[in-house]
């Protein structure tokens, strides 16, 4: 695996009040990485999607993103330089068919001309399992098409780092095991992915490497079977006592 540096963040902190909810977290997405993004409820795991894609401005701390700075970057031109994110909620526009959904992003971020477009969108739709669906308003689709569609929006921009963000609960076995080849499928197109999940053996069937976070902090780093020997890991997430 190559091992340039997507995404580097150094010192990321943000306070609500006089809480902090990310403290100080540093680390680094190698190009085609899937860094898989664990802790406890309340943990700040969402708060950190937020600074990367700017939904929220931090209060102290560095990103980058492919070497140059994202800090002082609004949201629309974070997407533009190639970061797509899905929402724990999904937030389609839900009078839009599925199919003009991904138009948004295709023409927006990643400025697709009309047909070329056309031609991606229907390819995503086909790819996240949606295609019967092209015609259905967003409003009406089921929870799981819902969730098949936040996913496929954030494709649909061509992201060349992707957030995840708890896609796979509430999913059958069948449906996870769908979704993991669709995740598998999207890395192995060249995209780095940084993915929050609780539902653990997804998650440990893609990640390289895996980063936990307790109130804010990062409290381990690394390969995901080491990473789930960790006393501490082992204490915090699965209330294991050592
Ligand atoms: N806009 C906000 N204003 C005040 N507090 C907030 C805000 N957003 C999040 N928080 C608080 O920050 C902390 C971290 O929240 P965050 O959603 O990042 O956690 P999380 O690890 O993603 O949790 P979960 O696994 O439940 O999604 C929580 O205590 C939450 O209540």
């Amino acid at each position: 695996m190559p091992d340039r540096k997507i995404l580097v963040a150094e010192g990321l902190t943000k306070r609500f009040g006089a809480v902090t909810v990310v403290d100080d977290v540093s680390f680094s997405v190698a190009a085609g990485e899937v860094l898989g993004i664990l802790g406890p409820n309340g943990a700040g795991k969402t708060t950190l999607f937020n600074l990367i894609s700017g939904d929220l401005a931090a209060n102290g701390g560095e990103l980058s993103l492919d070497g140059s700075r994202l800090s002082a970057e609004p949201p629309y031109r974070r997407c533009q330089r190639g970061i797509g994110r899905t929402y724990q909620v999904p937030q389609p526009f839900g009078a839009m068919t599925a199919f003009e959904n991904l138009l948004v992003p295709a023409m927006m971020s990643a400025h697709l001309r009309e047909t070329e477009a056309y031609d991606h969108c229907a390819q995503v739709l086909r790819d996240c399992g949606l295609w019967d669906h092209a015609n259905t308003p967003a409003g009406s689709l089921t929870l799981l098409n819902r969730k098949r569609l936040e996913l496929a929006r954030a494709l649909a921009g061509k992201p060349k780092l992707l957030l995840l963000d708890e896609i796979a609960g509430g999913l059958t076995d069948a449906e996870g095991a769908e979704l993991v080849a669709l995740i598998r499928r999207v890395r192995d197109q060249g995209v780095t992915i940084i993915w929050i999940e609780h539902v653990l053996h997804a998650l440990m069937a893609v990640a390289d490497r895996i980063l936990v976070l307790n109130f804010g902090a990062k409290i381990a780093e690394g390969a995901p079977d080491e990473v789930m020997q960790n006393p501490e890991v082992q204490r915090v997430y699965m209330g294991i006592e050592a």
